[in-house]
């Protein structure tokens, strides 16, 4: 039975219906459909009013929905409690929580992940964020950034004559677009993985366009409650896959890592590539991909940007070039740009020791593929345990508490913030990172004063506003958290 993804009511006082089939019919005071589960046209969930059913996933449904005051449109996804249980419902918030602290440019934004419940009422007072008691009929509730475009309007833009030939007086080309999104889904899962999330289910549906140039990865923290149907399933997964089917969820969320997440962007690299390229362009990267999608995980690559590295470096030779020469600007570096010029993002400190005068800029040569495969896998952390010293300089203190974060050792980065706020405390970023640590401590209140200390230096910084609302979000100060969001939204846009 298709769902409706088209149908948009217009008018507010219509009799109720379902936006998944607008043909079943429901009672007046029915918000979730009986026969399809999709949500009743105009539900009003605190103070969001859902418009359009976005779409349907391994999980539960995806909508459309617009602040009834502002009329921004967020995305709203409700996935049904048999989907998994509850602890693995914590572990999905907080992995969601922890991708938003990234601020990656290529990773949505998740606003606020919480229960809810239809009997609950359903208008007013902004109440329908549950506490995680999973009483019967609850669903998760994700609120999130609203990304227009799909992966398929994407292809079907770098496929139109018109647009090609535009690129082309511009000096670019589609291969150049399409690198340039696989770049930026690539740092995307590089952050992540340096942070210790991985993605679980790199699917089409998961990857947004806000552009055809901009490229964003939805779902962190959610997409590893359901394993991803074939071919993204890597063979190493599917015992995994298969408890998950068989009531075990938690089964696939402990199995997936950095290695499963490159297999399936390999595997997206080589859907895409003959629908854009042309044969000459794209034959001579199979090889790459065969790479990323070998069945011995440790035979892919060490990490997901050499693989992009890879891909850009043999695009750069082939005869196709053009627009190609952008990424070789030094700022294109993964390692090197990631946490400043690249803007990409802000807190992710290299991930080795040694990495900061990295080997891996786009334009060395392309890495040897034999010689790798037999190597072992590089870890994401950095393989050697950071000991305690004196750093002399706040940016050391920085930089320690930057790792870390990322090692998951909260209380320890926390010090570390302190003691870099101490001797620099009129640099924002630095409460960001503090905020950032007591909100990944769940100490919300804590989290909330950083954020605002942060704003009281910076009060521009769309970022701290987006942070400072998920705090309020965590301490159920919703009204408050959104006004946070769209005050973001309006810097943003400025
Ligand atoms: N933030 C968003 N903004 C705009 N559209 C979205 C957003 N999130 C999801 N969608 C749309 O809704 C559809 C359904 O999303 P959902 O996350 O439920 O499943 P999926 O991503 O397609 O698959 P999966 O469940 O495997 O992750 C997506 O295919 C996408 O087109």
């Amino acid at each position: 039975m298709d769902h409706n993804t088209q149908y948009e009511p217009q008018g507010r006082h219509m009799a109720p219906f379902c936006l998944g089939h607008p043909s079943h019919a429901l009672q007046s005071e029915e918000t979730i459909c009986r026969v399809c589960g999709a949500l009743a046209a105009h539900t009003t969930l605190g103070i969001y009013q859902v418009h359009k059913l976005l779409g349907i996933g391994r999980s539960g449904h995806a909508y459309l929905a617009h602040h009834q005051r502002s009329g921004q449109p967020v995305a709203i996804k409700l996935s049904a409690a048999s989907t998994a249980n509850p602890e693995l419902w914590q572990a999905a918030r907080r992995e969601v929580r922890v991708a938003t602290t990234l601020r990656h440019d290529s990773i949505l934004s998740v606003f606020s992940c919480s229960t809810w419940s239809p009997e609950q009422p359903a208008s007013g007072s902004g109440a329908f964020f549950g506490r995680l008691d999973t009483p019967p009929q609850t669903y998760l509730l994700t609120l999130c950034q609203y990304i227009p475009g799909t992966i398929q309007q994407f292809v079907a833009y770098l496929q139109n004559k018109d647009n090609q030939r535009t690129l082309y007086e511009k000096g670019s080309s589609s291969a150049a677009v399409l690198l340039q999104v696989l770049q930026q889904l690539g740092t995307a899962l590089e952050a992540a993985h340096a942070r210790g999330l991985n993605h679980g289910a790199l699917v089409p549906g998961n990857i947004l366009f806000s552009s055809p140039e901009r490229a964003w990865i939805a779902d962190f923290g959610l997409a590893r409650l359901q394993p991803p149907p074939t071919p993204y399933l890597p063979a190493e997964l599917y015992r995994a896959a298969q408890a998950a089917q068989q009531g075990n969820a938690q089964a696939y969320w402990n199995a997936v890592n950095p290695a499963s997440d490159q297999y399936m962007f390999a595997v997206l690299c080589q859907q895409l590539f003959p629908q854009v390229l042309q044969r000459h362009e794209y034959e001579p990267l199979l090889p790459v991909l065969n790479r990323g999608m070998h069945n011995k995980p440790e035979r892919r690559y060490p990490s997901l940007h050499l693989l992009v590295q890879d891909l850009l470096t043999l695009m750069s030779r082939s005869g196709n070039s053009r627009g190609m020469q952008q990424f070789k600007q030094p700022n294109m570096n993964i390692d090197a740009g990631w946490s400043s010029s690249s803007g990409s993002l802000s807190r992710v400190p290299p991930t080795g020791p040694g990495s900061s005068g990295s080997s891996h800029g786009y334009s060395n040569p392309v890495t040897p593929i034999p010689a790798l495969m037999a190597g072992p896998m590089t870890p994401a952390l950095p393989a050697t345990p950071i000991t305690p010293g004196t750093p002399l300089t706040a940016e050391d203190w920085e930089k320690r508490g930057d790792k870390l974060f990322t090692l998951r050792e909260y209380d320890e980065a926390l010090k570390a913030y302190h003691r870099a706020i101490e001797v620099h405390p009129e640099k924002a970023h630095i409460w960001v990172a503090l905020g950032d640590t007591y909100f990944a401590l769940e100490r919300h209140k804590e989290a909330l004063m950083a954020y605002e200390q942060a704003m009281h230096i910076d009060p521009n910084d769309p970022q701290t506003w987006t942070n400072r609302g998920t705090a309020l979000d965590a301490l159920g100060r919703h009204r408050d958290a959104v006004d946070c969001y769209d005050r973001a939204d309006q810097l943003r846009s400025a």
